[in-house]
């Protein structure tokens, strides 16, 4: 079994678990944030960097690496953990969903999706045997069912024919794939925001038997509280034994609240987005560090963190490499977003372990000055 999920708590307060997904390149603690490293790379990181914050697993971007460099490329350089030198676990998204956000998309048919390239606007098309052609080149040890993400809002007629897509394009990819006992596909459950049309993804999905799902066409706009609502009644109809990725979040309060309603995986690239941005996520909330009122704050970006970052540069200085538009800006935020992010997901399999997971939820919110 290439990857297998083992469910090692429950807790008591909540809909969390505490488990560890064993995979080629090594073991995973969920919950778990994931790191995005879209082209083959976590901006500004280098994997001795990401190895020295905790990071346990990357993602990478089929629909990016298919474009350039090219999937054959990667796989003539030994695959993407020899590509990129890291020899951990690695996760590929389809590439359905960039090319619907990002690729000038043509056409969508039963046999796939025509779109130009973002890069230089050429012709391509990408079937779900190509999706997982690509992806077994890449050889990451988790792939991704190739999946269309209905966007937000969406009618229910679409929305029921896309989930319906969804799982004939599932049956597609499972028969496709080469390398099922080194590299495993997940599932994508979509249906939007309908119960009954989850319910349905949910039901022909896992009729499929695959070694884990994702949760997919959420975080695409929706208010917090519809996407929570939509996990509240999606992830107690999945699997127990199997682990549950939440895809494309999210935001310190969304990890929490996902965590609380059972799901064991996240993605998302906000932390080093807003960090090139100047926008840092700290104990005590969010600090903009282009922010004048820190041009002689000589304080740690943090006072809670024991990060690189944070033990050796002030808020000044941050403040002034970024005015600077100096690079290191981006590389020492991003370093302290990123260690944040999975020091929160520590902090939360910890809540886990003692059973206090919505006690930590209202003392976190309160600390970051988020509403509950
Ligand atoms: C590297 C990026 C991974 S997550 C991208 C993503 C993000 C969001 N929000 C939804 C989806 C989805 O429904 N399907 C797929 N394949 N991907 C999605
Ligand atoms: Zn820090």
């Amino acid at each position: 079994m290439a990857v297998k999920y083992e469910l090692i708590k429950e807790c008591k307060q909540s809909g969390a678990r505490l488990g560890r997904l064993h995979t080629p390149h090594g073991t995973i603690e969920t919950p778990i944030f994931m790191p995005v490293g879209t082209q083959a790379t976590v901006k500004t990181m280098t994997p001795e960097e990401l190895k020295e914050i905790n990071a346990q697993i990357i993602l990478s971007n089929t629909y990016h690496l298919y474009l350039r460099p090219g999937h054959e490329l990667v796989e003539k350089a030994g695959g993407l953990h020899k590509f990129m030198n890291w020899n951990k676990p690695i996760l590929t998204d389809s590439g359905g969903f960039q090319v619907f956000s990002l690729g000038d998309l043509r056409k969508i048919s039963e046999e796939g999706v025509e779109f130009r390239s973002h890069i230089d606007g050429s012709k391509h098309f990408i079937s779900p045997e190509k999706a997982i052609e690509i992806e077994n080149a890449l050889g990451a040890d988790i792939i991704m069912a190739f999946d269309e993400c209905a966007p937000y809002p969406a009618d229910r007629e679409y929305v029921k024919n896309s989930l319906e897509r969804t799982t004939r394009w599932a049956k597609r990819c499972k028969e496709a794939h080469r390398n099922p006992d080194t590299q495993a596909l997940f599932g994508i459950i979509q249906g939007g925001m309908y119960k009954d049309l989850r319910e349905q993804s949910v039901a022909e999905i896992t009729a499929l038997d695959f070694p884990g799902y994702a949760v997919g066409g959420l975080s695409v706009g929706e208010p917090k509280p519809l996407m929570y609502e939509v996990l509240d009644y999606t992830t107690p109809l999945m699997p127990k034994d199997k682990a549950r990725y939440l895809m494309g979040v999210g935001s310190p309060d969304c990890l929490i609240e996902g965590a609380i309603r059972g799901i064991d995986m996240f993605d998302c690239v906000l932390p080093t987005r807003i960090a090139r941005n100047g926008t840092a996520m700290t104990s005590v909330g969010k600090v903009v560090i282009k922010n004048a009122k820190y041009t002689e704050d000589f304080g740690p970006l943090d006072p809670n963190c024991d990060c690189y970052t944070c033990r050796n540069y002030s808020r000044a200085y941050l403040r002034h490499l970024y005015k600077a538009g100096e690079i290191l800006s981006g590389r020492l935020v991003s370093y302290h977003n990123l260690y944040f992010l999975l020091n929160l997901m520590k902090d939360v399999r910890e809540a886990i372990k003692a059973d206090c997971l919505l006690d930590f939820r209202k003392e976190f919110f309160e600390r970051y000055g988020y509403d509950l």
